[in-house]
């Protein structure tokens, strides 16, 4: 039986993972993919936001970061995903494995290979980094988990070009190059990239990550940097549009450099459809989302990354920023004898 090819897709916060693995899913290349989702918090966003209306199975894993905590959860997934097609009630050709922004990409890459069960099923076909062009200078500066994920690449993506000069761009790919000389650089545009140069490429090679890091098949010690945190706001009253603009306005400009990665999926009063929220320090964007169904039970959920987040401004100025309640219907009082 031919082992079932596994892609990693990895790349710092907020540096298009979701955008690329949609354009992936739309795309009509006529595979079928098993997508498993890892997200850094509580409670994810990504499933939300990734395109569903065909037939690929999709798995979230939100209890931790899967380099580490969630390795387990990984392995479980694996196993139960190729029960699952070798007894015909799933079908797909091939993995797709989301990390979360902040997972070092060794420990799961050395999954399939120290793991036999695993590696008699599966064969890790390429580590796919996105870089966010807009920020990774700073992040390679700060967080040894975006080296990481460029060291071990074997394709590199820069999104988010449209954003600086094109003498940023030539100074950022010089960079890599000098970090992974291995890996091509290609441009994805909103996730436009190739596909093509993406998957199937046979790009890992054991001998080539034994040479960078010798230790690849034995060292599962890494360093999660601890400072970084999530929160989650939640409600079930629909946010008012003009306050919650006002307030997550002030907030990025106070607190943008501590605010790594925010997103959410929101219900704003008077609006037939999801709002999704999307930010990187600074630069914060929204979109329209999937429309709420009748009857669907409507909540707004954002989940918050960063280091010493302000949780309780966070919190006490998102309630602020709620709908004011619908006044129950007026119901006769019942008269007191
Ligand atoms: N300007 C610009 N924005 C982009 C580009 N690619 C992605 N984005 C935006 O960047 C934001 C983050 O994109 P995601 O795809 O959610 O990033 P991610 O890597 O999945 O994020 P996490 O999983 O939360 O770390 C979204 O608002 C995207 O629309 C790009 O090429 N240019």
């Amino acid at each position: 039986m031919s082992l079932i090819p596994v892609t990693i897709l990895t790349g710092f916060l907020g540096s298009g993972k979701t955008t690329l693995l949609n354009r992936i899913l739309k795309e009509h290349h006529g595979q079928r993919i098993a997508v498993i989702e890892n997200e850094f918090g509580e409670a994810g966003v990504d499933n939300e936001l990734l395109v569903q209306d065909r037939d690929e199975q999709i798995v979230e894993m939100n209890n931790g970061c899967i380099c580490c905590t969630v390795r387990g959860d990984l392995l479980r997934i694996l196993g139960e995903l190729h029960a699952k097609r070798s007894n015909g009630a799933l079908s797909f050709e091939r993995v797709i494995i989301e990390t979360t922004g902040l997972a070092d990409p060794a420990p799961v890459a050395q999954t399939f290979f120290v793991d036999e069960e695993i590696s008699g099923r599966y064969e890790l076909d390429a580590i796919v980094t996105l870089v966010d062009a807009k920020h990774a200078m700073m992040q390679l500066d700060e967080h040894h988990e975006a080296q990481e994920q460029v060291g071990f690449a074997d394709r590199l993506l820069l999104s988010k070009t449209d954003l600086v000069t094109e003498d940023e761009v030539r100074q950022l790919e010089q960079r890599l190059k000098r970090m992974n000389p291995r890996a091509p650089i290609l441009a994805a545009h909103f996730g436009e990239a190739p596909i093509e140069q993406l998957l199937d490429i046979h790009g890992f090679n054991l001998n080539a990550i034994l040479e960078i890091e010798p230790d690849f098949l034995t060292d599962v010690e890494h360093e999660h940097d601890d400072d970084v945190v999530s929160f989650v706001f939640r409600a079930e009253r629909p946010f008012d549009t003009a306050r919650l603009d006002d307030f997550l306005g002030t907030v990025v400009q106070v607190y943008g450099t501590k605010l790594m990665r925010y997103k959410g999926v929101l219900e704003l009063a008077g609006r037939p459809r999801r709002v999704v929220l999307q930010g990187v320090h600074m630069l914060m964007a929204t979109d329209e989302g999937a429309p709420w169904k009748a009857g669907e039970k409507r909540e707004s959920r954002i989940v918050f990354i960063g280091r010493e987040l302000p949780k309780d401004i966070l919190q006490q100025g998102l309630d602020l920023c709620l709908a004011a309640p619908v006044a129950a219907e007026t119901v006769p009082a019942r008269r007191e004898r």
